[in-house]
Order: C-alpha cells, then sequence, then structure tokens
C-alpha cells in the first residue's frame, strides 16, 4: 500500500505541477490517465525519490520514503518514460551491471538474471548490444531492469508508447503477469489498456487528482447515459460532447446525455474512456467542441 499525503511540487520557473496530493494506493495494478502536461511524469519521479516535492509525506508499506530514500530503492523497480543505455553492452552485461548496482549477491543475480531474460522473451536475444534492440525488446529489457531484486513497488511511465499493436498486447501480458502481489503504477495515454489491465484508476489535470476509484465505480455514472450518433443535432443544451472520431472516414460522435438526444442516437456501453472525457470535461479542461 502507498500512501501520499498532501504532496506538492512547484518547479523553479513557477509551474505547479502537484498540488496537495493525497491518495492511498492498494496493490495490484493502478493506472494514471491525465493530459499531457497533467503531473503523472512528476508524481512518479516524486515517488521513485528522483526529485524531491516541496511538502508533503509518502509512505510505502513501512518506509517513510522521504525520510529513507534508501529503504525505498530496494523496494522499487521503475521504468521511465526514456531510458538511456551504454551502447557497448550487452543486454545480459547491463541487467549484470544493473542488478550489482541494486546489490544482489552472485547466485542471486545469477539466477534471476535468467528468469527474466525468459520471462520478457530476451533469452536468445541476451548477447546483443541493447542499444540496437526494437521498441519493443528495449521495453521488455526495461521491464526485465525493472523486475531485478523482485521489488514490491513498479513504476512504469508509459512503457508501451511506440510499440506495435503486437508488442503493445505482449507487453500487456507481461505487465499482467508481474502485477500480482505488488503494487504497479502504470501512466499511458492508451485508455483501452487501462480499462482493460488496472483495478483502479487516478485520472490527473493540471497537478491534481480529479478521481481515484476502481474502474466500475468511475464508468457507472455514465451507464445508460453514453450515446453515439453520427451527427451532433442542433441544440446541444444538456448534452456533452464526449469524443469525436472517424469510423471509415465518417464521423461519430459519443454524448453524454440523461436522455436520447435525437431520434437517430444510439444507446452504447459505456467505457473508461467516456468517464475520463467526461472528468476533464467537469474540470474545465479539454473536450470535444461540438
Ligand atoms: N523540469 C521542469 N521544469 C519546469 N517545468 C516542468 C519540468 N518538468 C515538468 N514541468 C512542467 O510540469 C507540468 C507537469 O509535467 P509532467 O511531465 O509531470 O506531466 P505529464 O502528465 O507526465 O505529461 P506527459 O503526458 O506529456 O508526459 C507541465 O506543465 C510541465 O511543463
Amino acid at each position: 500500500m502507498l500512501t501520499l499525503k498532501h504532496l506538492n511540487k512547484r518547479y523553479a520557473d513557477g509551474t505547479q505541477a502537484l498540488k496537495n496530493i493525497s491518495v492511498t494506493f492498494p496493490s495490484g495494478m493502478v493506472g494514471l490517465l491525465g493530459p499531457n502536461g497533467a503531473g503523472k511524469s512528476t508524481l512518479m519521479r516524486t515517488i521513485a525519490g528522483l526529485q524531491q516535492p516541496d511538502s508533503g509525506n509518502i509512505q510505502f508499506a513501512d518506509i517513510d520514503v522521504l525520510a529513507k530514500p534508501q529503504a525505498l530503492l530496494q523496494q522499487l523497480g521503475y521504468l521511465p518514460q526514456h531510458f538511456g543505455v551504454y551502447p557497448n553492452m550487452s543486454c545480459r552485461a547491463l541487467l549484470e551491471h544493473i542488478a550489482v548496482l541494486k546489490g544482489l549477491t552472485k547466485p542471486a543475480r545469477r539466477e534471476q538474471i535468467e528468469s527474466l531474460l525468459a520471462l520478457t522473451n530476451l533469452t536468445k536475444h541476451a548477447k546483443k548490444r541493447v542499444s540496437t534492440f526494437s521498441g519493443g525488446m528495449r521495453q521488455r529489457f526495461g521491464i526485465a531492469q525493472a523486475l531485478l531484486g523482485d521489488p514490491k513497488l513498479i513504476i512504469m511511465d508509459e512503457p508501451t508508447a511506440g510499440l506495435d499493436p503486437l508488442e503493445r498486447e505482449n507487453l500487456n501480458n507481461l505487465l499482467v503477469s508481474i502485477s500480482q502481489q505488488r503494487l504497479l503504477l502504470l501512466s499511458t495515454h492508451i485508455v483501452e489498456d487501462i480499462e482493460s489491465l488496472c483495478q483502479h484508476v487516478a485520472i490527473m489535470h493540471q497537478g491534481e487528482f480529479q478521481q481515484f476509484a476502481d474502474v466500475g465505480t468511475l464508468i457507472a455514472p455514465l451507464t445508460q447515459r453514453v450515446w453515439q450518433l453520427d451527427a451532433l443535432p442542433d441544440e446541444l443544451q444538456d448534452i456533452i460532447v464526449l469524443s469525436k472520431t472517424f469510423r471509415h472516414g465518417h464521423s461519430v460522435f459519443r454524448v453524454f446525455s440523461e436522455h436520447a438526444p435525437c431520434a437517430q442516437a444510439q444507446p452504447v456501453v459505456a467505457t473508461l474512456q467516456d468517464a475520463y472525457f467526461l472528468s476533464l470535461h467537469q474540470a474545465g479542461g479539454q473536450h470535444v467542441a461540438g
């Protein structure tokens, strides 16, 4: 269990990236959603001890994280949004190097590296340089290095960004298998991934938590209130436009409304993306203009 209390962070240029964040995350996979600049990476870096908040507390299990950052490091696996690798080191050598930095004994290193290579499907690439890996292999390597030392808190900042659909699916399967008995905090812009993978979701906007709940609770208020239409009615009163997408080149709108907004409107099953867009709309953030 990870508890954040009254976390605040203001950058030197005056940007308030975290505004009084208080929340308790249970174990399992927790999704972090928010538009660009919402503060997700700042929050993740702060929890990982890579930057200090201006005020507040972070408690993970019995560790006071800000007072004892070293104690957290033994429990933490972190996959940042962008990570560099030594260009001349092989995958296995780099894992060995990171395992030494994490303080693993030689037998533990040998055992964990082989099993993590197998878990991330990298055994046959272990001698290759990570700098030559494809995007998907690199992210799988990132997961392997994060899991060294069997951490109980794993933080992943957009692990599937830029991956093709098959690699994304592979990585998502991997995330599910490693999230058992741990807290895995996952940030991604792909809302459907969070809906399928995570039990709990936090929605961030402008440094604040708009909502934190299990996925079902977030979606429940939208049940039987989301409608799909090809074109918006002239009268938009009492309607919130959630999204506009295209299907085979034709526009498709999803709207939130207590009642059918027009005769052509089809009732549709509400999704986490609908709940997310509604939350942003209510926070005065981005939403689709009609
Ligand atoms: N080092 C920094 N100095 C000044 N401002 C910063 C710094 N890092 C982030 N910010 C600002 O803080 C706010 C939160 O940024 P952050 O990167 O945490 O958001 P994010 O939700 O992770 O965004 P994205 O989805 O684009 O990665 C933004 O306004 C950003 O411009």
